[in-house]
């Protein structure tokens, strides 16, 4: 019983990582990705993007779908304004795992609330149990096909509000060409293409920034 590659990343992290610095983890993760295993993180160059929308937004409360190794987790969270915070959902427990030892090594685990369970079941309990209103930002990065179920699920649980901000990663590859479809021709929402490359290739991606009109 060998190691997965979640955990050689977690390992490369505490070996090569400064604890308490949220830039060191992501550069490390980084320098893994690009030269040891590849791993599906929004990685640097989009990264950059995701940084820049966080910013921008300055959400007090953000959701992620999908935290696999919580790459994009320290990112968004490192951001945060004081009493801001993170929900970030991971339905596979090994995954989970992995990701909170990497969001503790970074030091912003008080920022942080990695929920395990599959978003179908959580969002609808998000306001019950996390006390949410709305989320200023929704970052979508898990499984491709569900980006659409789930944002129609957030806006049927009354969880988005007139200006939030849905991020989507994957946008071209993979791909969620349902997901794009909706978001592009709704009259609900003003969508945005920001283009890029695959994490760590030269391959194109890019990301779909789509702010809810309410
Ligand atoms: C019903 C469950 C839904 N609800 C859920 N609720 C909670 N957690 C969920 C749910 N659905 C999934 N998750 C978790 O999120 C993660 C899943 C992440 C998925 N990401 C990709 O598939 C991808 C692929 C490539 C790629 C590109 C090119 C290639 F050649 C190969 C790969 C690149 C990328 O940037 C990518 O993000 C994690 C593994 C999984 O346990
Ligand atoms: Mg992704």
């Amino acid at each position: 019983t060998g190691s997965t590659r979640p955990q050689r990343l977690l390992r490369a992290v505490q070996k090569k990582a400064t604890q308490g610095d949220p830039q060191s983890v992501i550069a490390t993760i980084d320098d893994f990705c690009r030269h040891s295993e590849w791993a599906m993180n929004v990685g640097d160059e989009k990264g950059l993007i995701l940084d820049s929308i966080v910013s921008e937004v300055n959400p007090s409360t953000a959701l992620e779908l999908g935290t696999y190794c919580g790459y994009s987790t320290v990112r968004i969270a490192r951001l945060l304004p004081p009493g801001g915070r993170c929900i970030t959902l991971e339905f596979n427990p090994a995954y989970a795992a992995v990701a909170r030892q990497v969001i503790a090594w970074a030091g912003i685990q008080d920022k942080v609330q990695l929920v395990e369970g599959p978003s179908g079941d959580l969002i609808p309990q998000m306001k019950e149990l996390f006390g949410v209103q709305t989320f200023d930002f929704v970052f979508l990065d898990h499984w491709k096909d569900r980006y659409l179920p789930d944002a129609k699920l957030l806006e049927e649980c009354g969880l988005l509000r007139e200006g939030t901000v849905l991020l989507a990663d994957n946008v071209i590859c993979p791909g969620t060409p349902e997901y794009l479809q909706y978001v592009r021709n709704s009259p609900r929402y003003e969508s945005r293409y920001f283009k890029s490359h695959l994490e760590y290739t030269k391959v194109e991606d890019g990301l779909e920034k789509s702010v809810f009109l309410g």
